[in-house]
């Protein structure tokens, strides 16, 4: 069954159905901005005119005939005049960008950044795929709206579904935002199964639809574990495409040192986060630098260094939720487009950034079949390589072990997604997601 175009109250009439009829749902909302001058088919331009002038949300039309898949919504519908059309003859082809947990805060940041374009640049079009669920399918409906009143000339395509087997198809960029947060009361080994099986799912269909080469970027936590689950769930892509976010505690990192320093932010480079994203997260002092020195160098008070600084970067997510009430929304969504950033621009030379990445064939010993946050650099071609020259000393190696042992035991709590047997929990007591306290 196919749909025109969907509208808030024709979505929800539907939300009250068996999941198993919801699929359909997921044949998008699609905005699509037009190529040509060639005038729209008379009937759909007018009904989406009618919305527009009435000064509505867009309005529920089943398609009369079913076969006429939707091409544009409100706005979006206008044809482009020849001025604009030469400028988009320079475009690259348009890339395919999925986001879950679309309706979700950090989403409601990045979207707008994306379709700016501040990671692919001022010549790439750019089509959104939003993934929501039942509960989110109207807030999405909203978000595409705002977009659609953002007026953002890269942005080509919206579509928003519930089925990730549907939103995936074909996808190069996937950034999997979405998780349930951990409840009071809730054990992490409850949230590890939940979300889980939310990315074991998403691998499988990230597997079965999405391009062969898409990269795909975890958020929703615990993300190192997410990572992990949807690389195994997904075989068929290359193991290096799967990263989990530590951006966030590297920009973290570096504002910490600067302020210590003195100086501006710009001048603290080769930060790497190792391990978890998690209070035993190790953000590495001994090979950063501040104006190209050695931190410590600069920075002569390495009991600060040890102590201070390394729980407010592993707690600072934490703090900011005590302050505002809420998590990093518009921090992790610009680290999210750092991250990005990184992969598709070459590294500065000399520097590094960190992403949390697989650890099969490392140079640092960490053991191998886990996602682990190490120091990274690309030739900007969306893949990278690991740092070889980093160093070590007793207190990194002690660090470093902690959290490695985090992420082991979070693997055996999670080996019933991953198809490694069966699961077994024994996570240490005293480690937290960032935002915890
Ligand atoms: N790696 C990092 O550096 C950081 C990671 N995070 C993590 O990012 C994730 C998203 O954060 P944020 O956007 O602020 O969160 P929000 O609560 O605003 O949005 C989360 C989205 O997750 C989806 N979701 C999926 N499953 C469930 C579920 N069972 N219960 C409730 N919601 C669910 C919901 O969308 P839908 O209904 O459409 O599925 C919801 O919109 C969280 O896991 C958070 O911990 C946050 C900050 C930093
Ligand atoms: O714990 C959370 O949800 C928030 C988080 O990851 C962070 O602030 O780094």
């Amino acid at each position: 069954m196919a749909l025109a175009y969907l509208s808030p109250s024709y979505a929800n009439t539907q939300l009250h159905l068996h999941s198993s009829q919801l699929s359909f749902l997921s044949t998008h909302l699609s905005f699509h901005r037009r190529h040509s001058l060639r005038p729209l088919p008379r009937t759909r331009n007018a009904r989406i005119s009618c919305s527009v002038a009435s000064n509505e949300a867009p309005v529920a039309v089943q398609a009369q005939d079913q076969k006429i898949k939707p091409e544009c919504f409100g706005v979006f519908c206008t044809t482009y005049d020849l001025k604009a059309e030469e400028e988009t003859k320079s475009w690259k082809k348009l890339i395919n960008i999925a986001v879950s947990g679309a309706a979700g805060m950090i989403s409601n940041h990045l979207l707008f950044k994306l379709a700016a374009g501040e990671v692919f640049g001022p010549d790439q079009p750019i089509a959104f795929k939003l993934l929501g669920s039942e509960r989110s399918f109207q807030a999405l409906e909203g978000v595409a709206m705002e977009l659609e009143d953002s007026l953002f000339p890269l942005l080509r395509e919206v579509s928003i579904g519930i089925d990730p087997y549907e939103v995936f198809q074909d996808v190069e960029w996937a950034l999997l935002i979405g998780a349930k947060p951990r409840g009071p009361g809730m054990e992490r080994a409850d949230l590890l199964d939940i979300n889980g099986q939310i990315f074991a799912e998403q691998g499988k269909a990230l597997n079965a639809v999405a391009s062969r080469n898409v990269k795909v970027m975890v958020v929703g936590n615990p993300c190192n574990t997410n990572a992990l689950i949807c690389m195994k769930n997904a075989p068929n892509i290359p193991a290096k495409n799967f990263h989990a976010l530590t951006r966030l505690d590297e920009n973290r990192a570096k504002c910490q040192l600067a302020l210590k320093a003195g100086v501006f932010y710009d001048k603290v480079s080769n930060v790497t986060i190792w391990g978890n994203h998690s209070t035993t997260q190790v953000p590495d002092f001994l090979n950063a630098r501040i104006n190209g020195l050695p931190v410590k160098e600069v920075i002569k008070d390495i009991k600060w260094l040890e102590e201070e600084f390394t729980e407010k970067v592993q707690k600072r997510g934490g703090v900011l939720i005590q302050k505002w009430g809420r998590s990093s929304a518009a921090s992790t969504a610009v680290s999210i487009v750092d991250a990005m950033k990184s992969l598709v621009t070459p590294t500065p030379e000399g520097d590094w950034f960190s992403s949390g990445v697989y650890t099969t064939g490392n140079p640092y010993g960490v053991a191998e079949g886990i996602v682990f946050s190490m120091p990274c650099r690309s030739k900007g071609d969306g893949d990278y390589e690991l740092v070889k020259d980093v160093i070590f000393d007793e207190y990194l190696l002690k660090r470093i072990t902690k959290t490695e042992a985090e992420l082991l035991a979070e693997k055996r709590c999670v080996a019933h997604l991953t198809g490694e047997g069966i699961a077994f929990c024994d996570l240490p007591e005293d480690t937290m997601l960032p935002g915890e306290m």
